[in-house]
């Protein structure tokens, strides 16, 4: 995949600021950055949901933005704030996505019935999606991304609001997706999760790319990602002497009333 000079702005403010990026295939890529850093501006406008002010995305072999049709055939995704069909049960939800995505519909049962089954959803799958736990709908969705066996798959914080066993369980279907050749685009500003998982990273600060490059590479001589992470965004150094200073202590010397 490739990201030649894209920009975004929102009013004045440059959201996405000229980014390149050279992502691999077949790799587990982790898109990481503080909050507001540009992560899902980018990978929304990399995945054909928001149009770049200025800019080239190739994923999968076309130009998201000249062939979209064939960009959104090639790939899976799970964004940020997912909206789903919410008076559809999750069964039917899957079938309706997989219609959408042209399968032949023997093949959707087979293949809803065993994403169902793994993702631990069998028993779920009568319930209206409206009814669905926000690990529930992040499982939900990320079936409906995976149907039609798309070639990359690009999830917006999808270990947001889910329990270590559901993490687990999405972790697991990531892992053998990937190990099969597809690659994995996510974003995340959990750096453990990033560093456990990832094989190559992106971080990303203030609209532009930092550092780009295999998980190693990047964390370089730090003891861990994270560490790494706040020295290329230059963290660390955000509180003055005196700020906060009232805070703490069970509301004393507030000079109101005492
Ligand atoms: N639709 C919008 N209108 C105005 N400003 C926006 C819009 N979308 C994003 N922004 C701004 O662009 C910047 C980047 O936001 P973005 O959501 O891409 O960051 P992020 O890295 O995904 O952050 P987070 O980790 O908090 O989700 C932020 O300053 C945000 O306020």
């Amino acid at each position: 995949m490739h990201v030649h000079d894209l920009w975004k702005s929102f009013g004045p403010q440059a959201a996405v600021a000229g980014i390149e990026l050279t992502l691999p295939a077949g790799r587990f890529i982790g898109l990481v950055g503080p909050n507001g850093a540009g992560k899902t501006t980018t990978l929304s406008m990399v995945t054909g949901l928001l149009r770049p002010d200025r800019g080239t995305v190739r994923v999968a072999g076309h130009d998201v933005w000249a062939d979209p049709a064939a960009v959104k055939a090639r790939i899976g995704v799970l964004p940020e704030g997912l909206r789903l069909f919410e008076r559809l049960s999750g069964r039917e939800l899957l079938g309706y996505m997989g219609r959408l995505r042209g399968l032949p519909g023997a093949e959707v049962d087979k293949r809803a019935a065993q994403l169902l089954d793994v993702l631990d959803l069998a028993g779920s799958q009568h319930k209206l999606v409206v009814d669905y736990s926000t690990g529930m709908r992040k499982k939900i969705g990320l079936a409906a991304a995976l149907l039609h066996n798309p070639e990359v798959l690009f999830l917006d914080e999808p270990f947001e609001g889910v329990d270590p066993v559901s993490a687990q369980t999405i972790r697991g279907v990531l892992e053998r997706y990937t190990r099969s050749g597809a690659t994995v685009v996510f974003s995340s500003h959990v750096m453990e999760l990033v560093e456990s998982l990832c094989d190559w990273v992106a971080v990303m600060a203030a609209g532009r790319i930092r550092a780009q490059g295999p998980l190693v590479q990047v964390r370089g001589d730090a003891a861990s990602l994270q560490e790494a992470f706040l020295t290329l965004v230059g963290a660390g150094a955000r509180q003055p002497d005196g700020a906060l200073d009232w805070l703490g202590g069970g509301g004393a010397g507030t000079g109101v009333g005492a």
